[in-house]
């Protein structure tokens, strides 16, 4: 793939997921063919949490992870935060339904399913970063973020099973940029330099090739304009069954 030129390129701009392949929207005709012609298209970008307090919570809970990791040989007192933390926890839990039911209800149709909650992206869930990706003309999807203590492996670099977790994750946005849909089969990934902490990392992710369901993707983490980590894969398209519906999420078809 080519480099990306385009004088409107979103990287790095908080810029919305556009589509690529003319006037077909590869984003919205995949959803509705998974959802139905009732789905909401929302570019995942720009995904609204459903409740603002929802995202706040998952925003505060971030910035007390970051706060926290290393505060060990620090001396602070953290016998209030550690009563606020409490009595928070007993407050949510008990208004919280039990995994599988709130399981079901991510996957309900019309639901936002994991795009809020996933491990790499989700704004709601504590451990992810969280990370955003955005589209490029050429087909590429991109992804810049710094990352902080709690992602330590090696001494002040990045763990490799982050590095793994995020560029797997980029990959599923890289197909389903050009309108693609599978699960990973086969991931390879060299590390090639050390991937620092507290610098910004710079992703790129795209689709190589695509015959019939396989498709072969690969993705790059440069940071400080040098290669740290690149990565192939083969995703195959696959049914994938949606938790609580008698229905799977399906897999590319072309
Ligand atoms: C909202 C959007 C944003 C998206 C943003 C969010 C994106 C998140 C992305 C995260 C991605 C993941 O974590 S996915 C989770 C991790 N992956 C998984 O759990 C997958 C587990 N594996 C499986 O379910 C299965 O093995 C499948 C579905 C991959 C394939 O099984 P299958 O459907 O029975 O197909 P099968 O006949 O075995 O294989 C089909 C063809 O592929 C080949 N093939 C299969 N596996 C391999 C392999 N490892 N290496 C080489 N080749 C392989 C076979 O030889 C065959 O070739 P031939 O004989 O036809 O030539």
């Amino acid at each position: 793939m080519s480099k990306d030129t385009s004088a409107e390129d979103p990287w790095h701009s908080g810029g919305k997921l556009h589509p690529v392949l003319g006037t077909r929207d590869p984003q919205l005709a995949d959803a509705q063919r998974v959802w139905g012609e009732d789905f909401e298209p929302v570019d995942l970008s720009e995904l609204e949490g459903a409740d603002p307090h929802l995202e706040d919570v998952g925003e505060q809970m971030r910035r007390l992870r970051d706060a926290l990791t290393g505060i060990a040989d620090s001396g602070a007192d953290l016998a209030e935060a550690a009563e606020l933390l409490r009595r928070a926890a007993d407050i949510v839990e008990p208004q919280s339904p039990d995994q599988a039911t709130r399981l079901a209800s991510q996957w309900r149709k019309g639901g936002p399913g994991a795009r809020r909650t996933n491990p790499v992206g989700g704004t709601e869930n504590v451990i992810a970063p969280p990370l955003r990706a955005f589209g490029h003309p050429d087909g590429s999807v991109s992804a810049r973020i710094t990352l902080g203590l709690p992602y330590q492996g090696p001494p002040g670099c990045v763990h490799g099973g982050m590095s793994a977790l995020m560029l797997d994750h980029l990959f599923g946005f890289a197909n389903h940029w050009v309108g693609l849909r599978g699960m990973t089969a086969h991931y390879e990934i060299d590390y090639r330099k050390p991937t620092p902490l507290l610098e910004p990392l710079d992703m790129k992710a795209w689709v190589e090739s695509h015959e019939g369901r396989k498709i072969w993707v690969r993705a790059t983490i440069e940071s400080g304009g040098e290669l740290r980590v690149e990565a192939r894969a083969l995703f195959i398209s696959a049914n994938v069954p949606l938790p609580g519906r008698d229905a799977t999420a399906p897999g590319e078809e072309r």
